[in-house]
């Protein structure tokens, strides 16, 4: 099956508009069919071994998201500290988390024993499960654009407090990605990081080696092409 050139342009729209989002969430509920989409979209991501290791975990209680945003809180005390000076003051400043604000909270989870201690694909690198289920996480994060609908990711939480907030009583579940998700005023049009000055884009000719690990060339061969692809893809 081949894409046209306005749906291969709609893909990279969409990946290229996806912001987290975290302070312009409005309350209006998401459609279960939206939502259902959304969750498919997950669903549908590759996994080592085809094990699909995801579980989703929807907060709507606004108890619930009351005790996990204390958990962030604390948790967002103890990172500011990590930070010292005027650093520190803008660390303080950023909004990092919408969770009350966001009609809907999304934990993704990994099930690390779906399949048994045996996976295809597992036995040299554990932590593909936990990488497949990050893959679900992207997935629904872009079709979330797609739909008009915000994510935010909060990982400043302590994964034991969130555990036990969501009553996740097996040691082999780990929450991987704390959501939360709704429709927004609008979508940022850069990332929030870069537009409050806390750290911007990288060079990605800077990023790409050849062959062996530091090698990169002079002239640099992708140089010319990634500037004219990224002027085409009006980024
Ligand atoms: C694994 C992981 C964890 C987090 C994030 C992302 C990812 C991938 N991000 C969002 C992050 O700050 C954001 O993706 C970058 O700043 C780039 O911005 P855009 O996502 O392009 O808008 C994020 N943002 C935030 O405000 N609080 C958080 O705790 C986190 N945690």
């Amino acid at each position: 099956m081949s894409f046209s050139k306005e749906q291969r342009q709609a893909v990279y729209d969409t990946i290229f508009a996806r912001r987290d989002v975290r302070g312009e969430f409005l309350p209006d509920p998401i459609p279960d069919a939206v939502l259902s989409r959304l969750l498919l979209a997950a669903h549908h991501a590759p996994s080592v071994g085809f094990m699909q290791p995801w579980n989703f975990l929807i907060i709507r209680q606004p108890t619930v998201k009351q005790q996990v945003h204390q958990a962030f809180q604390k948790a967002n005390d103890e990172a500011a500290q990590q930070f010292s000076g005027e650093q520190a003051d803008r660390y303080r400043r950023l909004k990092l988390e919408g969770i009350l604000e966001a009609p809907i909270n999304l934990c993704m989870t990994c099930d690390r024993d779906r399949c048994g201690p045996v996976v295809l694909g597992r036995t040299h690198m554990p932590e593909m499960d936990l990488y497949s289920t990050v893959c679900a996480v992207q997935n629904l994060w872009l079709a979330a654009r797609a739909e008009g609908v915000g994510v935010g990711w909060v990982s400043i939480l302590d994964p034991a407090a969130l555990k036990s907030i969501l009553r996740i009583t097996t040691a082999n579940i780990v929450p991987v990605a704390y959501l939360c998700m709704g429709y927004v005023s609008h979508f940022h049009g850069e990332p929030e990081l870069a537009s409050k000055g806390w750290r911007q884009r990288l060079d990605p000719a800077s990023l790409i080696y050849y062959d062996q690990w530091g090698q990169q060339e002079s002239p640099h061969k992708l140089d010319e092409a990634l500037g004219a692809q990224r002027r085409l893809l009006l980024l």
